[in-house]
C-alpha cells in the first residue's frame, strides 16, 4: 500500500523526528536522494549541464544542496535564485563551495542558461508554497516546460497544491518528481498528478512517526490478498450471485457489457433482469436471466443497477426496489439520477455510487468543471451527504468513504475513455460485492483490475475487449489462481 500525508501531518512528523537529529540532517538525507536519482536520470554527471530554479525556502535549500553534489562530481551547475537576498545560505555556500556559478532570475540569462540545460531542478516551492506560482516563478516554470531538458520537481511540482492535487494557476510540469519523506495526496491526484512524471519517494526516515494517511492507493499485494478465490467445499451460490438489472430496448449493449463484467468479478453466477436479456443470452449464455421485476428475480448477494437502464416508470421503480433490498447495491449511470436521495441514505446494507464527474456534479448541485479541479474535496463530500461509498470516476479514480482514509487508483489509462467502459466497471465492481468483499475493498479492486486491463487490451479498444481482458489481469495480479 502507498500511503499520502497532507503538509500539516508531513510537518508535524518531521517536527519530532528534527527534534531527535542533528540539525539540518533531514535536508542531507533528500538532498543525498535527490542527486542521485539526478545522477541516474542524466546517465552520469561529468560535463552535465544542470539548471537549478531556487526559490528562498528549504525547497530551494534542497535542490542548492542536490546540485552542489553534482557539481562536485563534475556537473556545471547554475542556480538562478529567485530572491538572491533570502537564497539558502547554506544550500547556497554549498554550490559556491562546489564552484556553481549563481544568477539573479533576470529573464535573459536564465532563460539562455535554461535553453543549454540537460537537466532542470524545480526548487521553486514545495510543500510550503501557496495559490499560483507568482510572475516570476510562473515565467521560469514555462521556460523550463518549452526547453528540451529533463525537468525534475524538488519533493513536488512547484504551483501544485500537495494537499489537494488542485492547479491553481502556473505550475512546473516534471519529467520526473523526487519526494520526500512520504507521498502527498497532490502527487497521486489530477489535474495536478499529470505534471509529476515518473514519482520516486525517498525515504528521510519520518515513517514512524506518520498517524494513518489521508490517501492510500493499493499495489499488486493488496489486490492480491483481497480478490475473492474459491476454496474446496464451495458452489456458486456460496460463491456469491450478483444481479444486473440494466440495459434498455434503446440500449441493450450496457446489459451486455454491465454482464461482462460481472461475469470476470468472481461472483458464481450472474442473474440479469431487464429487457436486454435476449442480447445478453447470445453473448454471454450462462447468464440466468429474468424478465419480471428485481423483487421476484430471486435470492443475490449483490445489486448492480443503472447502465443504460433509460428513465421511463419501470426503470424508476427498479432502482426503487433494488435500493428497498438488504444487500449491498451499486449505482451507476442512469440510476443516479433516477434514485430516490433519502431512500439511499437510509439504506442499511453497503450503497457504492459510481458517478462520473457530471454526475457528481447533479449529485452536489455543483459545477462539473469544479469537481474536475478538486476531486478530492468532492468525493468526500459526496460520500457524507449521501452516506454511501462513492467511486469517483475520470482521470484519477477515487473511492472515498467516511471514516477511512480516501483511495486512489494507480491504475488506468486515457485509452479508458470509451463508451460502456463504466458498464463494465458497475458490473465487475458488483461482482465483488456479491463474492463478499466490503464496498470499500470491492470499488477500490474493481477500479484497480479495470484500469490494469485497460492499460493490457490493445488500443484502441471497445468496452467489450476490455471486459474480455480482466481474466488475464487478474491472473497478472494474483499469479497461482
Ligand atoms: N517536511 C520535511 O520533512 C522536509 C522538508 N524538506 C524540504 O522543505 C520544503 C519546505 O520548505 P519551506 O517550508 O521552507 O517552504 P518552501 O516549499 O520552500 O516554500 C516557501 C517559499 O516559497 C515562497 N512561495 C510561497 N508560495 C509561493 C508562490 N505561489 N510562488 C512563488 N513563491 C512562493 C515563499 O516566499 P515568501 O512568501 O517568503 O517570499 C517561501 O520563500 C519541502 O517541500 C522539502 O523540499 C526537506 O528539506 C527535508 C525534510
Ligand atoms: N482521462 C481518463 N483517464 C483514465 N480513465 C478514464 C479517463 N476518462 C474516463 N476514464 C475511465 O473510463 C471509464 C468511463 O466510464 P463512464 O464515464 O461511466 O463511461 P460510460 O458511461 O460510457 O461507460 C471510467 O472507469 C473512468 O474512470
Ligand atoms: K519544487
Amino acid at each position: 500500500m502507498r500511503h499520502a500525508y497532507t503538509v500539516e501531518t508531513v510537518r508535524a512528523a518531521e517536527r519530532t523526528l528534527m527534534s531527535r537529529l542533528p540539525p539540518g540532517t533531514l535536508m542531507q538525507r533528500a538532498a543525498a536522494g535527490l542527486a542521485a536519482a539526478c545522477g541516474s536520470l542524466m546517465h552520469g554527471t561529468y560535463s552535465r549541464r544542470v539548471v537549478v530554479l531556487a526559490g528562498s525556502g528549504d525547497n530551494g535549500g534542497d535542490a542548492l544542496y542536490a546540485a552542489a553534489r553534482l557539481a562536485r562530481r563534475g556537473a556545471g551547475v547554475t542556480a538562478v535564485l529567485l530572491t538572491p537576498d533570502k537564497a539558502h545560505p547554506g544550500g547556497l555556500a554549498a554550490l559556491r563551495r562546489a564552484g556553481g556559478r549563481t544568477l539573479p532570475p533576470e529573464p535573459e540569462a536564465a532563460d539562455q542558461a535554461i535553453a543549454q540545460a540537460h537537466l532542470i531542478l524545480d526548487g521553486i516551492v514545495g510543500i510550503g508554497g501557496r495559490g499560483g506560482l507568482r510572475p516570476q516563478a510562473a515565467h521560469l516554470a514555462r521556460t523550463a516546460r518549452e526547453s528540451r531538458a529533463t525537468v525534475v520537481a524538488v519533493d513536488l511540482p512547484s504551483g501544485i497544491d500537495p494537499d489537494t492535487g488542485e492547479t491553481p494557476g502556473e505550475t512546473v510540469h516534471a519529467d520526473a518528481t523526487v519526494t520526500f519523506g512520504s507521498y502527498k495526496p497532490g502527487l497521486l491526484i489530477d489535474p495536478a498528478a499529470e505534471h509529476v512524471g515518473a514519482l520516486r519517494l525517498i525515504d528521510i526516515g519520518l515513517g514512524p512517526y506518520l498517524p494513518p494517511p489521508e490517501l492510500e492507493a493499493l499495489q499488486h499485494a493488496d489486490v492480491a490478498a483481497l480478490l475473492p478465490t474459491p476454496v474446496g467445499e464451495t458452489d456458486k451460490y456460496r460463491r456469491g450471485v450478483v444481479g444486473v438489472v440494466a440495459g434498455s430496448e434503446r440500449y441493450p449493449g450496457a446489459a451486455v457489457l454491465a454482464v461482462g463484467g460481472a461475469l470476470r468479478g468472481g461472483a458464481g453466477a450472474v442473474r440479469y433482469v431487464g429487457p436486454g436479456a435476449e442480447a445478453v443470452i447470445a453473448r454471454y449464455p450462462e447468464t440466468l436471466v429474468t424478465s419480471g421485476p428485481p423483487s421476484k428475480a430471486g435470492r443475490v448477494q449483490a445489486w448492480v443497477v443503472g447502465p443504460g437502464l433509460g428513465d421511463d416508470r419501470a426503470a424508476r421503480q427498479a432502482v426503487a426496489e433494488v435500493l428497498g433490498s438488504d444487500v449491498p447495491v451499486l449505482v451507476d449511470a442512469d440510476a443516479l439520477r433516477l434514485a430516490d436521495r433519502d431512500q439511499i441514505r437510509r439504506r442499511t446494507a453497503a450503497t457504492v455510487l459510481t458517478p462520473h464527474a457530471g454526475e457528481a456534479a447533479a449529485l452536489l448541485s455543483a459545477d462539473r468543471a469544479d469537481v474536475e479541479s478538486a476531486r478530492l474535496a468532492h468525493v468526500k463530500q459526496l460520500a457524507e451527504a449521501y452516506q454511501a461509498t462513492v467511486l469517483l470516476k475520470g482521470s484519477t479514480t477515487l473511492i472515498a468513504q467516511r471514516g477511512h482514509p480516501v483511495r486512489v487508483n494507480p491504475t488506468g489509462t486515457a485509452w479508458l475513455s470509451t463508451a460502456g467502459s463504466g458498464d463494465v466497471l458497475s458490473g465487475l465492481t458488483g461482482s465483488l460485492l456479491a463474492a463478499g468483499l466490503t464496498a470499500r475493498d470491492a470499488a477500490s479492486v474493481g477500479a484497480y483490475l479495470h484500469g490494469l486491463a485497460g492499460r493490457e487490451t490493445p488500443v484502441p479498444f471497445g468496452a467489450h475487449e476490455l471486459a474480455d481482458r480482466i481474466p488475464q489481469v487478474w491472473r497478472s495480479v494474483h499469479p497461482r489462481t
